[in-house]
């Protein structure tokens, strides 16, 4: 099995290492608009070669579109052109109304898999790729009836077999949860990054007095700018209704400040505080 991946980031690299490590004899394949990336997952035995995406595409059996979503976008066409007969293409993107809706016009539509695998960091590139990444965690699968059926039992088995815990749903579905699971605490970090920059204009002030509550905050304020604006581009409708929610509680909020409201403030607070179970649950994973 020869496995591309376009784009050996921090998803690809963790994907082609998790998958590796149990598909020993399998080739993988790089392809990277940036020679030092390429370079870098050599290094790492991320990959075994890097090539140019054509001559990739033409010894594959599984391609894995690993790039910002944007640049899934423009590459599906022709992947799903070039794509040799019986081979699969998936793309591991944080956003899947798009996506599909471009899969779902091109002819070799059942060569895709829709993959979105809800697992990251704040940190990108080839560099910051681990094997520990994936397993464990969950993926989500989109209109999964629309693959032909050997594509979806490799992705299938690819996936569970790196330990991965597989949900399905449609793209609309995908794209409404992640707008408020994903996406918002994302503008929301972007936010409160530059109000404290801004407005703490000494870092070192920030540097001295800042703890781990603004650290866990807004840690991922240092996500990569050209991986998120495309997904909230994307995702704009979904993003902006979750913003308007967000900044409707965020007001209702100070203006229990503004009031000395302190009972209704607690009340507030106290129910949020049912988040908890969910983390735990997560932590337990
Ligand atoms: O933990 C992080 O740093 C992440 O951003 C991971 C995270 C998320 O939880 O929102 C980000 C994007 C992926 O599509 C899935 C997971």
């Amino acid at each position: 099995m020869t496995i591309s991946i376009i784009g050996i980031g921090l998803l690809g690299g963790s994907f082609a290492l998790a998958v590796r490590e149990k598909y020993p004899k399998a080739t993988f394949v790089g392809v990277d608009a940036s020679a030092v990336h390429g370079q870098l997952a050599l290094a790492k035995g991320i990959v075994d070669t890097i090539l140019p995406l054509d001559e990739a595409l033409a010894q594959s059996t599984l391609v894995v579109l690993a790039t910002p979503v944007n640049t899934i976008l423009s590459l599906l066409p022709s992947v799903l052109d070039q794509l040799p007969a019986g081979a699969t293409v998936l793309d591991l993107g944080s956003t899947k109304e798009s996506i599909c809706a471009l899969a779902d016009a091109h002819p070799n539509r059942p060569q895709f898999v829709a993959a979105h695998p809800m697992a990251g960091t704040e940190n990108s590139g080839p560099g910051a790729a681990f094997k520990e990444l994936l397993p464990g965690k969950n993926l989500i699968i989109c209109d999964r009836e629309k693959s032909h059926p050997d594509s979806l039992k490799l992705a299938e088995a690819l996936f569970s077999d790196i330990g991965m815990k597989l949900f399905y749903m449609t793209p609309q579905e995908h794209d409404l949860h992640l707008a408020y699971v994903s996406h918002l605490s994302h503008v929301s970090a972007f936010a409160l990054g530059l109000t404290v920059l801004e407005k703490e204009k000494d870092e070192q002030a920030i540097f001295d007095m800042a703890s781990t509550g603004f650290g866990s905050t807004v840690r991922l304020a240092k996500s990569s700018p050209q991986m998120w604006a495309p997904i909230f581009d994307q995702n704009r409708d979904n993003v902006s209704q979750a913003l308007a929610d967000y900044i409707e509680l965020l007001q209702r909020f100070k203006a229990l400040i503004d009031d000395r409201d302190v009972p209704a403030s607690l009340d507030f607070m106290a129910r949020a505080n049912v988040i908890r179970r969910v983390l735990e649950g997560i932590e337990k994973r």
